[in-house]
């Protein structure tokens, strides 16, 4: 069975507009984000756009900075520190990555934790794994887990997690948040042993790899729940492709439930940067 990744960020839209009306009207608060774009890549631009409509869609206020691929650090630093200090933008997303020659890690630990709506500042991450109130949690992470709910229902405890990849970005957080939803969780990784052994036994398997269609129908125990979190673009019969990290159609025969790529986990990390971008703005606005 498909999870319908565009519906499911659909219906969460629905909760948020109305969040957002009731934030406006009760406390005078109309979320902001803003969204820094550093070159031109043409991938990120399709990404931006769907993100500012999504933005304005809700009622929010939406706001991009677009700056040359050559923009130095410190001037980056610049723009960061004066939207910190914004008291209408009360959320901020540096798109990634970034150029080689700008330091990630120093323009995450840059951005206002209280305005981290990607979830990546130091902060955000020790109080997502202290389980501590007021954590912005990475959005992809928490799409994985609205998605596997919107199959198996809001109770997953004792359910076997798998997760393939562990990256800052989701591999290590959504690992933590399943962990939360009482799961056994498995962190498996390029050095894994027998990955598809592995792999096997999860009642719920998350693929963030980045690598195509990796992930076959052997690896998966029959009525497993799949979350496929690669966006990967390849050449197929001379055309280009966006394809996950799983083997659609030939995983979609054993899975109990699998989400598409696109229309599954992409469009949730959109709607889930709405949402804590209004979480910013309820807590610390
Ligand atoms: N600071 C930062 N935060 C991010 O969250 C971040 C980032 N940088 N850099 C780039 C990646 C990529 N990413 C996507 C999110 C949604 C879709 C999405 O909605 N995809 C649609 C299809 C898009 C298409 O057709 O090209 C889908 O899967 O259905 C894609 C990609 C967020 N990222």
């Amino acid at each position: 069975m498909n999870i319908d990744g565009k519906q499911a960020a659909a219906d969460l839209r629905v909760k948020l507009t109305k969040e957002v009306e009731s934030l406006k009207a009760e406390r005078g608060i109309t979320p902001g984000l803003t969204v820094v774009l550093v070159g031109d890549d043409p991938a990120s631009q399709v990404y931006v756009r769907n993100k500012v409509k999504q933005t304005r869609e809700v009622g929010m206020i939406s706001d991009e900075i677009r700056l040359d691929e050559d923009t130095t650090e410190e001037a980056l630093l610049a723009t960061l520190a004066k939207l910190n200090n914004d008291e209408n933008v009360h959320g901020i997303l540096v798109q990634l990555p970034l150029p080689k020659h700008i330091n990630e890690e120093k323009i995450i630990a840059t951005i206002k934790p209280e305005k981290d709506v990607d979830g990546f500042h130091a902060m955000n991450s020790g109080r997502l794994l202290n389980g501590e109130k007021g954590a912005l949690v990475p959005c992809t992470p928490q799409g994985c887990v609205i998605l596997a709910k919107r199959h198996l229902g809001d109770d997953l405890s004792g359910k076997h997690a798998v997760i393939i990849g562990r990256s800052n970005i989701v591999g290590k957080p959504v690992s933590i948040l399943f962990l939360q939803e009482n799961c056994t969780v498995t962190i498996a990784h390029s050095r894994t042993q027998n990955l598809p052994s592995m792999c096997r036994q999860a009642d719920i398997l998350v693929a963030a790899v980045g690598r195509p269609e990796m992930v076959k129908a052997d690896w998966v125990k029959p009525g497993a729940t799949v979350i496929d979190v690669g966006i990967n673009r390849i050449e197929r019969d001379g055309k280009n492709k966006l394809v996950g990290d799983v083997d659609f159609d030939d995983v979609s025969a054993v899975a109990g439930g699998i989400t598409p790529v696109p229309g599954g986990v992409g469009p949730m990390t959109i709607a889930c940067l709405l949402k804590n971008t209004i979480e910013a703005a309820k807590i610390y606005g």
